[in-house]
């Protein structure tokens, strides 16, 4: 299928095959963001979107222009993770940290990924690119420095439009700022090899168990090799079909307790199929360990939206999630 006969009026038919169920994923064009014409105009219609798709869907697709991410960019960090994930088991193996998911795996048979927190700051990317090329690799330095950089501007962007999506009063900005945006900054890349051919029949080989994201917002992207599926609120699993160069924008568990429940974090998984190798990237944002995550005020109605999660911090909630490995954790941690 072509792309522009996959997109009508901005938005994504994704379908299950057995089922007649159609989930329309909207795909949300940000290219006009910095430009000045019409800006506020711009913005609250598209906070309202923003805020919509995060409700009904979890997640939506986002496609921007060269101002907010360059797709040579982009193209050159997918270039970078294949040299990357190339390089001889025992160099990858090098990147290990005491923090929960900031070092290499290979659990699973199917998929590798490197989890590096703070890769924005280039000192950080100098250092993780240090350890994999002890020869030096400015080019991949440089992209992964920019390529986070840029995702973490475009992850607070997101957030703040949500906000926006909600008119809170603007003294209320200021303080979800610091609750949401202040915090832990984490960069994954994964790759997911080809499935073995018995396994890759319909039903496709796990690349990823499904599960919630635990921390605030997550970007990701892709190659141009399928394999994400999301659950949608009636149950059904269904395969996205991302828009070429499109980002995945995902709405993760401690946004969900933030809205009282209103944004939904969405269920979702990877599976394998075909004979391609399939190579991801995602920026999380996360708040900060003792930020205390409250749901405004404004976000609560008696009768339609009563309070749903009392207060907490982040910190205590990623210690009782990493202890449980429960995919209900907020609700069993902080919910009334
Ligand atoms: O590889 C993907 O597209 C999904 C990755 C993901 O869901 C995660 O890392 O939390
Ligand atoms: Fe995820």
């Amino acid at each position: 299928m072509r792309e522009e006969e996959k997109i009508n009026n901005g938005v994504m038919k994704s379908s299950d095959d057995d089922d007649d169920e159609v989930v329309m994923i909207p795909c949300l064009d940000f290219s006009f963001y910095n430009n000045n014409n019409g800006l506020e105009n711009w913005k609250k219609m598209m906070s309202k979107k923003v805020r919509e798709a995060c409700e009904r869907h979890g997640l939506f697709y986002l496609v921007c222009d060269d101002q907010i991410i360059p797709k040579g960019l982009r193209e050159n960090m997918i270039m970078g993770m294949k040299e990357l994930f190339d390089l001889p088991e025992e160099t990858k193996m090098k990147h290990q940290t005491t923090k929960a998911y900031g070092s290499y795996t290979s659990e699973s048979p199917l998929s590798q990924s490197f989890g590096v927190y703070d890769s924005h700051l280039l000192q950080v990317s100098q250092e993780f690119t240090n350890l994999m090329w002890p020869n030096g690799n400015s080019s991949f330095c440089e992209t992964m420095n920019s390529m986070s950089a840029k995702l973490l501007e475009l992850n607070y962007m997101i957030l703040k439009m949500i906000q926006e999506g909600y008119d809170l009063p603007k003294h209320y900005i200021w303080e979800t700022e610091d609750m949401l945006m202040k915090g832990a900054v984490y960069f994954r890349l994964m790759r997911y090899k080809v499935p073995s051919k018995e396994n890759n029949k319909e039903a496709g080989e796990n690349g990823l168990v499904a599960h919630t994201d635990k921390n605030t917002l997550t970007i990701l992207a892709q190659n141009d090799v399928e394999g994400l599926e999301m659950q949608t609120k009636s149950g059904k699993w269904i395969q996205l079909e991302i828009p070429h160069n499109a980002y995945v924008v995902i709405v993760a568990e401690t946004l969900k307790a933030w809205s009282n429940g209103r944004l939904h974090a969405v269920n979702h998984r990877v599976k394998m199929k075909g004979d391609k190798e399939r190579y991801s990237l995602g920026l999380f944002t996360m708040p900060k360990e003792e930020a205390k995550i409250e749901v405004p005020p404004e976000l609560v109605d008696g009768n339609t939206h009563p309070l749903r999660y009392k207060p907490f911090t982040h910190g205590d909630f990623i210690k009782y999630f990493v202890s449980t490995l429960d995919e209900n954790a907020l609700d069993a941690f902080a919910g009334l």
